[in-house]
């Protein structure tokens, strides 16, 4: 509850107005019985019409007040409730920007978008129905007994017994739902994960012809979710239909016992219906406080799960020292990164994925890295912009350690290329703002000539063609084209670029090189490549075996010294390299 009070903290004159205004509504609701009753004890009994009209229009003025405090608190519950929702929603947003790669994978994607999306909206829900139906019953309980003990005294007692014996009721049943419901979300999660996996992958799935296995899967996610939503709508419907045979009960009893009262001369014939009212409107505001109290161990297991990610405290963090505590090691203007026997292990794994990696690459250079699958390139970029911390050694850019400067900038001085090319949806020219806001048509048209994605031209709509989200509708290698003409857009010390050739052809992946080097020959670019070709020329070619350096050169001093590498030659030679 914590959580929600925080976010609720901005609103509190919000929240004040909205409850006064909920009040005003259930002292109209209490008000009206008792006029009612006074209307016919005394003005229908003596034959007073004056009286009658007087108390009709007293009536009509406080449910016009009644309804208006309806009306108002609804629309600023509504109110609170979408700033509440709002606010969540982008605290975890931010946050979840905070996380390193291995925080976000301690969650899930599947679980991030459920917590962001269907969590938050049963808090807000929540939030809004505890305002709206819980938060009087207080009110209503404590002032509708009191108008049934100013009636008469046994009436009073017999409301307050079925009031309490009603609480009761909900307590027992809300323990139980409180299980039903944490499962529930937990399937939810199951669901989402199970469904996107399915969507995404809906290629592979038909490929390998395994649509009835997946099918199975789903079935059975789906499954498992319905039977514990209909476990909960069962407690639903017994609660209600509980709660209304004790409000019959209860009227039954008020109409039975009330006779004997009016014939002992206790009450008036008229008080009956005021009776009769209090104790609706009383059990009725229990009921619905009841069915949003069922539903809170819900609310509360989201609460819980925003609480979690809003409380994780991110793995890689910015941690500022002062001018004097930073050493800038030693090195020479030209040199852009220095790994300094840098060592690192995944936070899970047993083994390190990379061993004592000591290089550097220098301003107008090209290093280029290469090795067999797995062998830990992409994870060397990832050091390098701080995706995960090194375990030993350390990674420098420009001079100053990684981890002695902010996230945002150090990758301002570093452009990324992605291994999986990836695109916004939007069009051609919101992706490449996204390397340079600023930037004008004309510069968008030269990098893409650049980065050998001239095809952009004889498209319908040029800059402005659509992509559909991930850019799905543009194949392999005009997205690598499109990733790198993005990441050109942006001016850096360093262009990394993970494997972002793979999907072009010998031709174009020639030109493009050509291309980059007149284009950014005043910063440093790595390569990571797989193919001996694409990085031939490259001023330091470092070969990684097994997260180790076996060799770093040259292409002709490779192939004369690092086995390795010649074998990996050799290899491409015979692939028709
Ligand atoms: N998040 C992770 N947690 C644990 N181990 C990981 C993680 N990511 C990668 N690894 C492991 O680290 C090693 C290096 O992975 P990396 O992605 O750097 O290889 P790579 O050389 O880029 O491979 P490829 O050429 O196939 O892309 C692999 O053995 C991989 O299984």
């Amino acid at each position: 509850m914590k959580t929600v009070f925080q976010f609720l903290k901005p609103y509190r004159r919000l929240c004040v107005f909205t409850i006064l205004a909920m009040l005003l509504d259930v002292a109209g609701g209490l008000l009206v019985p008792r006029l009612t009753a006074d209307m016919i004890n005394i003005g229908v009994k003596t034959g007073n019409m004056e009286y009658i009209i007087e108390k009709g229009i007293a009536m009509l003025a406080v449910t016009i007040l009644a309804g208006a405090g309806a009306l108002i608190g609804s629309w600023l519950c509504a109110d609170l409730s979408a700033k509440l929702g709002r606010d969540m929603r982008n605290a975890v947003y931010e946050k979840s920007l905070t996380f390193s790669e291995h925080d976000f994978s301690r969650f899930g994607t599947g679980s991030m978008i459920t917590r962001t999306l269907n969590d938050i909206n049963i808090i807000q829900q929540s939030v809004v129905w505890c305002i709206q139906m819980v938060l009087p019953v207080p009110a209503v309980c404590v002032m509708g007994v009191a108008m049934a003990f100013a009636v008469d005294t046994m009436m009073g007692f017999l409301l307050i017994g079925v009031t309490v014996l009603i609480i009761v009721l909900a307590l027992v049943v809300t323990r139980r739902a409180s299980q039903i419901f944490g499962r529930l979300q937990q399937l939810l999660d199951r669901m989402n994960v199970v469904l996107r996996e399915n969507l995404t992958g809906v290629r592979v799935i038909r490929a390998f012809r395994k649509e009835k296995d997946e099918e199975k899967r789903m079935r059975k996610s789906f499954e498992d979710y319905a039977e514990t939503s209909i476990s909960a709508n069962l407690l639903f419907a017994g609660l209600e239909s509980t709660a209304f045979f004790v409000i019959n009960i209860c009227i039954v009893a008020i109409l039975w016992l009330g006779g004997d009262r009016i014939g002992a001369g206790y009450m008036e014939i008229g008080d009956i219906t005021a009776l009769t009212e209090y104790s609706i409107l009383i059990l009725f505001y229990i009921i619905m406080a009841q069915m949003v109290i069922i539903l809170l161990p819900r609310a509360r297991v989201c609460i819980r799960r925003i609480q979690e990610v809003l409380e994780t405290e991110p793995e890689i963090c910015d941690r500022m020292k002062s001018a004097g505590e930073i050493s800038p090691s030693a090195y020479a203007e030209d040199i852009v990164v220095k790994f300094d026997h840098v060592s690192f292990r995944f936070p899970d794994a047993d083994e390190y994925a990379l061993s004592d990696l000591d290089f550097i690459c220098r301003r107008g250079e090209t290093t280029a890295v290469i090795g067999g699958t797995g062998c830990g390139k992409s994870t060397l970029a990832r050091l390098i912009l701080r995706f995960y911390d090194v375990t030993d050694g350390e990674v420098a850019v420009n001079g100053m350690d990684v981890r002695d400067m902010t996230q945002n900038e150090l990758r301002s001085q570093i452009s990324y290329v992605p291994q999986k090319a990836w695109l916004f949806s939007g069009t051609i020219a919101d992706n490449l703002r996204y390397g340079n806001e600023e930037a004008s048509e004309e510069e968008m048209r030269r990098i893409l000539s650049v980065a050998q994605a001239d095809f952009v031209s004889g498209l319908a709509n040029g800059l402005d063609a659509h992509v559909a989200q991930g850019g799905t509708n543009y194949s392999g290698g005009q997205k690598q084209r499109l990733s790198i003409a993005r990441a050109l857009m942006k001016k850096a010390d360093l262009y990394i670029f993970d494997d972002s050739f793979s999907a072009l052809d010998f031709k174009t992946d020639a030109a493009l090189r050509k291309a980059l080097k007149q284009e950014i020959s005043d910063a440093a670019v790595l390569i990571i490549a797989q193919r001996i070709n694409t990085i031939l020329n490259a001023d330091q070619i470092i070969v990684l075996d097994e997260g180790r350096i076996a060799g770093i050169g040259k292409h002709e001093e490779l192939m004369e010294k690092c086995s390795i590498y010649r074998e990996i030659a050799k290899s491409q030679m015979k692939g028709g390299v």
